[in-house]
């Protein structure tokens, strides 16, 4: 179980940045089944690291709302695990996962406010159970997805060598920050399509009320795990859209340093995947996880190497 602590560490020693690292890896690979082989990918070393800093407090961040300590949660707690990313931020860990933070801080351009945009997501989970238009679900989905895409992007780097032309010399190489926080949004908006169930059994809707009222479908129904042609068609309706966001997303993989390329088209591909078992599973995401197998994602491999040498 991850919480805060109880009282400030200042006197307890810390994690090696080492060990520290070592657990942000742990809690990448048990928790994050898609997101965790894309970063073993990355061929060097300290980038690969730093994803799993980076993804370990966003974990930390979404189990204070989500996690078995989510009932004591407050706008207070956010506060303070706020105040917590300041310290990290300013070079002073707290706890031993924040050593690593720390750590990829110095190596790369990391900036703070995706960081507190992700807890501003874990306020509206607090607060919200509904969301009535895809922009309230945009913004949330922004908050605590896109924002990843940002922070990755960070430890990543662009391609600077593209823009080579004499007359372009002076040129900033372009930063594809849209494109990543698309992934990002698109990953999330994934992630709500496979977990309606469970959702639902925690009296959480994230599918629009908007378009529930579009397809003439009702919470009630939802709660009940009502698969019918109207579920199936606003199913149908939220892939085509998501689809869209990971089709923006695709556009800005060429800008990424080439070391980049292979795991972001190895995750885009694999979260996408998930939308083509719930196609096969003909849109039933009450009774059956929407899950690729680890042989499939093995088998994606070589379509992402391509694209990420070809596109
Ligand atoms: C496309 C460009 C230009 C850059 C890509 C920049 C990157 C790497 C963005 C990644 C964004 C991403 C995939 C965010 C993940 C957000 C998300 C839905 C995490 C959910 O993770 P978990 O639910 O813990 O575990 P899974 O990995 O199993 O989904």
């Amino acid at each position: 179980m991850l919480q805060l602590p109880d009282s400030p560490s200042c006197m307890k020693k810390l994690a090696s940045v080492e060990d520290s690292y070592e657990l942000c890896r742990q809690i990448t690979a048990k928790y994050a089944k898609t997101f965790y082989p894309g970063t073993l990918l990355m061929k060097e070393a300290k980038r690969r690291r730093a994803m799993w800093a980076i993804y370990a407090w966003c974990r930390r961040t979404d189990e204070l709302v989500d996690g078995p300590a989510a009932a004591i949660t407050t706008l207070e707690t956010l506060d303070r695990w706020e105040q917590h990313l300041e310290s990290v931020f300013a070079g002073h860990p707290l706890e031993d996962y924040d050593v690593a933070l720390v750590d990829a801080l110095q190596n790369f351009p990391l900036e703070i406010q995706p960081f507190r945009d992700m807890i501003a997501g874990q306020r509206m989970d607090l607060c919200w159970s509904r969301y009535k238009t895809f922009e309230e679900l945009h913004l949330y989905c922004y908050r605590v997805a896109g924002t990843v895409g940002l922070m990755s992007t960070a430890v990543m780097g662009v391609d600077t060598t593209r823009d080579t032309a004499a007359w372009n010399q002076d040129k900033e190489p372009y930063i594809p920050t849209d494109e990543a926080i698309a992934l990002g949004i698109a990953s999330q908006l994934t992630n709500i399509l496979r977990d309606v169930g469970e959702d639902a059994r925690r009296g959480r809707i994230y599918i629009p009320l908007e378009d529930l009222a579009k397809f003439n479908y009702t919470e009630q129904d939802l709660f009940n795990g009502v698969v019918d042609d109207r579920w199936r068609e606003l199913v149908r309706f939220q892939i085509r859209r998501t689809r869209e966001v990971y089709a923006k997303a695709e556009k800005g993989i060429s800008y990424l340093a080439p070391s980049a390329r292979l795991p972001v088209w190895s995750a885009l591909i694999l979260y996408s995947q998930i939308l083509d078992r719930i196609e096969r599973n003909q849109y039933d995401v009450f009774r059956q996880r929407a899950y690729v197998p680890n042989l499939q994602k093995l088998c994606s491999l070589p379509t992402a190497l391509l694209r990420a040498q070809v596109l």
